[in-house]
């Protein structure tokens, strides 16, 4: 008999935890047995039931306290992180059916090192673009100096392999010595070195070849498989209509926001989310609210709160109140969480002003919904050129000298996007064409279809 068992370990982030569910769930149904890893804090607050067959081993991040310096969780979810690792692999083995692969996400690097010491293989899930992971690649071979150097010059730019040129402000802001997280980039260093170390180094990636033909190429002798979009099935193929959500949402959602699209005229919606991580200075807010005021569309806009346990945090959100709330809520709709997947895919939607997060991005592409490109950090800037440049299904705000992206701006985007004109036109059109291209990609037969399952022959071994 064939046994197949993965070993998913995952950082516990929202945007890392939703991809990593859906591959376990696509694993689920084509017969491997999953075991999944990430933090107890984060499984702790896994609102939604989770996929059923999916086993749950969690390592303990209680020693980290909200906020204790982020610099501090990383090596305590390495020391703990690498013993549950270890415990699975041993256990599994006694009980008969044992580990045959450990997959790992970004800054997880050392879950390699782990699998080898227990000998077993293993292989990285990459959760961004392959564009991004070829700019890192490259970085570290022979384009340090120069990214370094001239990112402050917003005319500089740099042509890579299998990549369209890209400006500085087009590069991952990891890369920049000011990024407040350029820590981060030691983790994605071990992941380059064993691209380098390695004789037939491999990774699968959250994209599919339609997307990123040559960027899946761009390092040599790396072989980058795509098996994405990893989004639910009633969201993409339609093969599995009772897969609707990722099931490990870590933040209660509304639901009065798909009644309340109900009501709405068909494409006059604009949805408004940052993602998970990220927490909007009030004066960029405010600038947003007035963009949408003047739009005089209605929107629904994700704002993600703080818990309201301790009094000083309730003064902060007081604080925080945005000074026009009151026509906002006349206008539109806002709320702490929601489910993604199912507002884009509502009738009413028009367009998503997104921070371009890749899973929000590969959203946005398989529901054909136009985009306001709104990057922050991180991935966010390569994935915003994609969108905008090579997708072409949206346009990207432009922020002025103090960084801030005015009200006028914001409007204009969302008027040259849901607007008449030919511009507008154009982007619908490409986002029903892509819409149509990553759906292909995941049905039966599909490329990312065909790199899952020879990816799945791969890790089986003989059981008597
Ligand atoms: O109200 C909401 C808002 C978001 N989501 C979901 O939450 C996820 C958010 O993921 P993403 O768009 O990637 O944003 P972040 O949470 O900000 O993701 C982090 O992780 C990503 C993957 O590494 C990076 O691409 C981003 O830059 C980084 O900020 C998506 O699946 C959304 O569908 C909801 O379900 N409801």
């Amino acid at each position: 008999m064939v046994h197949r068992h993965i070993l998913l370990v995952t950082f516990p982030a929202q945007g890392h935890i939703n991809p990593c569910l859906q591959f376990a769930k696509r694993l689920l149904s084509m017969g491997v047995q999953v075991t999944f890893t990430t933090s107890l804090s984060a499984q702790r607050r896994m609102t939604a039931g989770t996929p059923e067959g999916l086993k749950f081993v969690a390592f303990s991040d209680d020693d980290f306290k909200p906020g204790d310096d982020i610099q501090q969780y990383f090596p305590l979810m390495k020391t703990n992180c690498s013993q549950i690792i270890r415990d699975v692999i041993t256990t599994s083995s006694d009980e008969g059916r044992p580990v045959t692969c450990v997959v790992y996400t970004i800054l997880l690097p050392w879950a390699a090192a782990v699998a080898r010491d227990c000998h077993v293989p293993s292989i990285h899930l990459w959760i961004q673009p392959a564009a991004v992971l070829d700019i890192y690649y490259y970085y570290f071979n022979g384009y340090e100096e120069d990214i370094v150097k001239n990112h402050n010059d917003p005319s500089w730019s740099l042509q890579l392999p299998g990549l369209p040129r890209l400006y500085s402000r087009d590069l991952p802001s990891l890369l920049f010595p000011s990024s407040l997280h350029a820590f981060t980039m030691k983790t994605i260093k071990v992941l380059v070195d064993a691209i380098d170390e390695e004789s037939n180094p491999k990774a699968l990636v959250n994209t599919c070849d339609a997307l990123e033909p040559e960027a899946l190429k761009a390092i040599q002798n790396c072989n980058l498989i795509g098996i994405g979009p990893l989004i639910p099935s009633a969201f993409l193929d339609g093969q599995d209509p009772s897969d609707t959500s990722f099931g490990g949402d870590l933040f209660q959602k509304s639901t009065e926001c798909i009644e309340w699209l109900n009501s709405k005229p068909q494409s006059s919606v604009v949805y408004i989310s940052f993602g998970t991580m990220i927490v909007l200075p009030k004066q960029k807010k405010e600038e947003i609210a007035r963009g949408l005021l003047e739009s005089h569309r209605p929107f629904l806009w994700v704002m993600v709160r703080k818990k309201e346990s301790r009094e000083e945090e309730k003064e902060e959100q007081e604080e925080e109140r945005l000074s026009c709330m009151e026509e906002l809520e006349q206008q539109g709709m806002i709320v702490p969480w929601c489910s993604q997947l199912e507002v884009l895919s509502h009738p009413s939607l028009g367009c998503f002003v997104t921070h371009c997060g890749w899973n929000s991005t590969l959203e946005s592409l398989a529901s054909g919904v136009p985009v306001v490109a709104f990057p922050y950090w991180s991935d966010q800037t390569t994935n915003a050129k994609m969108l905008t440049e090579v997708w072409k299904t949206g346009v990207r705000v432009r922020a002025n000298e103090e960084g801030i992206v005015e009200s006028d701006e914001v409007k204009r985007c969302i008027e040259e996007v849901m607007g008449g004109e030919e511009i507008g036109q154009e982007i619908r059109r490409n986002a029903k064409k892509w819409k149509e291209l990553t759906r292909e990609a995941v049905k039966e037969g599909g490329s990312s279809d065909m790199n899952l399952k020879a990816f799945v022959e791969e890790i089986g071994v003989e059981l008597e």
